[in-house]
Parts: C-alpha cells; sequence; structure tokens
C-alpha cells in the first residue's frame, strides 16, 4: 500500500539508502534535513508516516515531536536514533513514536514498519480510532532520568530496550529469561521505575530464597491462627505490591502448589490468604524472571503449561555477556564510576586491560564482570588499571571459570604487545612475529628437551626452518638440553 513519506534525516548515505528502499516498494519520499524544513513541508503536504532521525543540523528531532502530533493526530511517527541508550528508546515511545530503530538498523524491518505505519494511518483516516497511539501523544515532553543504570548499546541489548518500551503503557506480564546475572532484575525495576506504574510499590519475592512451606503465606498473606505460628494476620507480596508491580523472581523453583494458586490469581485478579475465607481484589502488574529453561520444565512437567502461557505473555530473552563482548567497555567504565562514586580511587583502563576482559567467557556475567570491575579499581596502584592488573586479579580469583581461558589468550596479549611495545616503524611485523615465536619455540625446545628434530616435528615445520628461527632469534637449543641433565 504505497503511501507519502517524509524523511527528516541529515546523513546523505542514510537517507539515500532508504528513500532508495522505501521508493523500491512504491512510496513516495519528500526528504529534509532539518527541524524547519520538515516543520515547513508538514505545513504544505499530508503524509502518510514521517520517519526522523534525532540529532539534526538545528536540534533535537524529538524536541517538540509532541507538536507535531498535536497537529497531525493521525501522522505515525518512526524514530531512527544512533544513541543507542534505554532512555532513548523510552522517550521516543513516550512521545508516541509508533516505532524507534536503533542504527545500524535492518533495511527489511525498517521498510515493514513503514508499510505497518501507512496501513494504521489509512485505519484512521478512515474514522478507525487508535488508541495506543492517540492516547499517547499528551503525555509527550516528559523528562526520564539520564542516569538509567540499564547499559548497553550491543543490538542484542537494543530489541531488550525496544521490548521494554512496549510493556510501559500497559500491564501485560512480562516473562524476562536469562542467565544469571544478565540484568533480569534490572530490566523488571525499569519496567516499573518508566512505566505508569512507577509511582506505585515494587516488590520482589525470590521464590527460591523462600522456604516450601512458607511461600504460599508469604504470597498470599495469612490470616491469624492459620497455621503454627500465624500468631496474627499477615499481608502478602501480592497485597503489598498494590497499584504496583510484583517481581516474582526465580519462577522456575516455585513448588507446585504455589504454582496453581498463583495461576489462580492471575486469572481472577484476586487472592485469599491462608486461612482466610474471603478473596481480596488485587492491582498488580506481574512481572517474573527465571534462569531455568522453563519451556522445557513445561514438557518435563515441572511447571505448569497453562502458568508458563499466562506468564509468557511478552517474553524478554537477556544475553549472556560472552555474546554481547561489545557492551564490555561501557560496562567497565560504568562501574568504574560507580566505584568512585563509592569512594574507591577513581580509574581508568587501559585498551589492554580491556582486550582481556573482552576476551573472557564471564559464566556470571555482568554480576560478575562487576565484581571484577570493583576488585581492578581497589587493586590497581596506577590511575590506570593494565594489563597486568587485570591478570594479577585474575590469577587471585582461580575459581574464576574466565581465568584458564585468559592464560591462553594471544590475541588479547598481542594486543596488549602491540599497545605497549611500540617498535620503530617498519619493524612491526617481524618484532610482532618475534613476540610470538619465541615463546612457542622455547615451549616446543622444553617439552622436547633441546631436541631440535622433534621440536619442529611437534610445531609441524620443517627443521632447517626452526633452526633458521632459532638463530635469527638467538634462542640456544642447549639450554634445554643441559636443563634436562640437571
Ligand atoms: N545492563 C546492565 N547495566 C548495568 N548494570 C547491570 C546490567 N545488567 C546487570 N547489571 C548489574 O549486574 C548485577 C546483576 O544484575 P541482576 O541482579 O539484575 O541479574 P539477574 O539476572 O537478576 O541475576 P540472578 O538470576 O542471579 O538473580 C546487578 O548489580 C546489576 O545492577
Amino acid at each position: 500500500m504505497p503511501g507519502r513519506i517524509l524523511l527528516v534525516e541529515d546523513d546523505a548515505a542514510i537517507a539515500t539508502v532508504i528513500t532508495a528502499a522505501l521508493q523500491g516498494e512504491g512510496h513516495t519520499i519528500d526528504r529534509c534535513a532539518s527541524i524547519a524544513e520538515r516543520n515547513r513541508l508538514l505545513g504544505e503536504a499530508s503524509y502518510s508516516a514521517m520517519l526522523t532521525d534525532i540529532m539534526l543540523e538545528d536540534g533535537d528531532g524529538l524536541a517538540n515531536l509532541a507538536d507535531v502530533q498535536k497537529q497531525n493526530p493521525e501522522l505515525p511517527v518512526i524514530v531512527l536514533s544512533a544513541q543507542n541508550t534505554l532512555d532513548t528508546a523510552v522517550r521516543a515511545s513516550d512521545l508516541g513514536a509508533f516505532e524507534y530503530f536503533p542504527k545500524p538498523f535492518d533495511l527489511d524491518e525498517l521498510t515493514r514498519a513503514v508499510e505497518q505505519a501507512v496501513q494504521s494511518a489509512r485505519a484512521m483516516d478512515v474514522g478507525g480510532q487508535d488508541e495506543s497511539h492517540s492516547a499517547r501523544v499528551d503525555e509527550g515532553g516528559e523528562q526520564i532520568d539520564p542516569s538509567l543504570p540499564l547499559v548497553g548499546r550491543s543490538p542484542a541489548m537494543q530489541g531488550v530496550f525496544r521490548m521494554i518500551t512496549r510493556v510501559l503503557r500497559n500491564d501485560l506480564t512480562v516473562l524476562i529469561l536469562g542467565e544469571s546475572g544478565t540484568g533480569k532484575e534490572l530490566v523488571a525495576q525499569a519496567i516499573h521505575d518508566l512505566g505508569h506504574r512507577r509511582t506505585g510499590p515494587f516488590v520482589a519475592v525470590n521464590a527460591a530464597a523462600i522456604p516450601r512451606e512458607l511461600i504460599e503465606s508469604e504470597l498470599f498473606g495469612h490470616e491469624k491462627g492459620a497455621f503454627t505460628g500465624a500468631t496474627g494476620q499477615a499481608i502478602g507480596k501480592f497485597e503489598q505490591a498494590s497499584g504496583g508491580t510484583l517481581f516474582l523472581d526465580e519462577i522456575g523453583d516455585m513448588p507446585a502448589e504455589a504454582q496453581t494458586r498463583l495461576l489462580r490469581a492471575l486469572q481472577s485478579g484476586s487472592i485469599r490468604r491462608v486461612g482466610g475465607r474471603q478473596d481480596v481484589q488485587v492491582d498488580v502488574r506481574i512481572v517474573a524472571a527465571t534462569n531455568r529453561d522453563l519451556s522445557s520444565m513445561v514438557v518435563s512437567g515441572q511447571f505448569r503449561e497453562d502458568l508458563y502461557y499466562r506468564l509468557a505473555v511478552v517474553p524478554v530473552q537477556l544475553p549472556p555477556l560472552r555474546d554481547r563482548r561489545t557492551d564490555i567497555p561501557d560496562l567497565v567504565s560504568f562501574f568504574l564510576a560507580n566505584a568512585a562514586r563509592q569512594g574507591l580511587p577513581q580509574r581508568g583502563i587501559s585498551k589492554a586491560g580491556l582486550d582481556l576482559l573482552k576476551a573472557l567467557d564471564w559464566p556470571g556475567n555482568v554480576r560478575e564482570l562487576q565484581n571484577m570491575v570493583m576488585r581492578l579499581a581497589l587493586m590497581s596502584r596506577d590511575e590506570t588499571i593494565d594489563a597486568q592488573c587485570v591478570r594479577d586479579a585474575l590469577e587471585a580469583m582461580p575459581g574464576h571459570a574466565g581465568a584458564d581461558a585468559a592464560a591462553p589468550d594471544y590475541e588479547a596479549a598481542l594486543h596488549h604487545w602491540l599497545a605497549e611495545a611500540r617498535p620503530a616503524d617498519g619493524t612491526l611485523y617481524h618484532s610482532a612475529q618475534a613476540a610470538f615465536e619465541r615463546p612457542l619455540f622455547e615451549h616446543a625446545l622444553e617439552q622436547t628437551s633441546g631436541n631440535q628434530l622433534r621440536a619442529a616435528q611437534l610445531l609441524g615445520i620443517n627443521r632447517n626452518t626452526l633452526r633458521k628461527r632459532l638463530d635469527d632469534l638467538e634462542i640456544d637449543p642447549d639450554r634445554f638440553a643441559r636443563r634436562r641433565a640437571n
């Protein structure tokens, strides 16, 4: 369904690519690069959709978007942004953006979103009501706290941010999945803090931390005398969270009986205190999280299927840190700044140090990285944490699963060497080769007690090549033979 699209983008290359893609779908495109031109064009023509960048020549493309939408209430706006933070995504969503695309974006996905936007504009033109968009317009201009602690610019985290913005204006149940330490609780908190229930309470319950026999009373409360020890009436977490958000952490650890009662509460919107006779209406938004594989727990009968579907209305998958290593530098800076705020010395980190951290697997995810950065801020004697300091910290943590990976990580070590060795111009390749070969040949000679033939076999290279390189590098094979003799 072709439409007339206004494209506000001051990066000529991006504008050209988008124009070509949309024209290919039959749309007519009007292009401009500034807010002033945008306002002029909106006054002159009627558009089916507008695509706008945020940072424009003459200011912030979102700054007066609320005014634009008041004057053009049926105009779906798609926001393109290079500032890939959660607050930008939330700002776009709060201003009533139809869609939000962090750059770089998938052109096919953008084309599809434009198609949907054009269709939704048509629907409204013929009298259709789309409350999800019109209702949001007058909420424009709301300031989002720029210090939101959810760090991450990787494409994987951008997907998470987009999901978050989609649940802020409704009470859909969210199920956050991800390994331990990936930030599930932080995401739950962000959904609450940025959403329309933010003035209400955020109450967290950890199903794994509560003894089985107490979990129902913890969730639903109890009446006096309901069980031995229930000396008075107690209000459960559901009622405590009224008007706000109830975060059910480690939901995969919830015992079967509690699962059944939870399902009943979700279906009916009311709870009954343990030992109670009356149902109590509750008004809570549920966000649940687990690091377990809930869908296989459903298959094996450990988790109720009906409860699973009730919880997983909006599933949000948090990727492990090893799958978004590009976030590590931002996270490290964030945690170093936090460390300084908590009274630890203000520290930076060298590129080689950062490379080492990026090479690790982080089985404990962001939490483990956070602890490591705190340790580094404490241990480092210099203002800049260097690679040696990182190695020392890893050695001091023998249980750290990444420690073994760090030792043979010659790539990270080579980066470190390149950053610090600064060989003279024209010698870089040979110096690097020597730096790499020396430990390699010494290791082979050590293994073979200086026997060059066997060392060459071990290395898989020609014996004469090895002999020549040993000469070049002034490595004496006899040194290794003598070791055997001693
Ligand atoms: N994207 C992020 N930006 C900044 N800090 C983060 C981020 N993700 C996680 N953290 C920090 O890492 C720590 C662990 O996060 P969180 O407790 O939310 O993880 P979790 O997935 O709920 O872990 P678990 O499953 O073990 O309960 C917290 O201190 C949190 O502040």
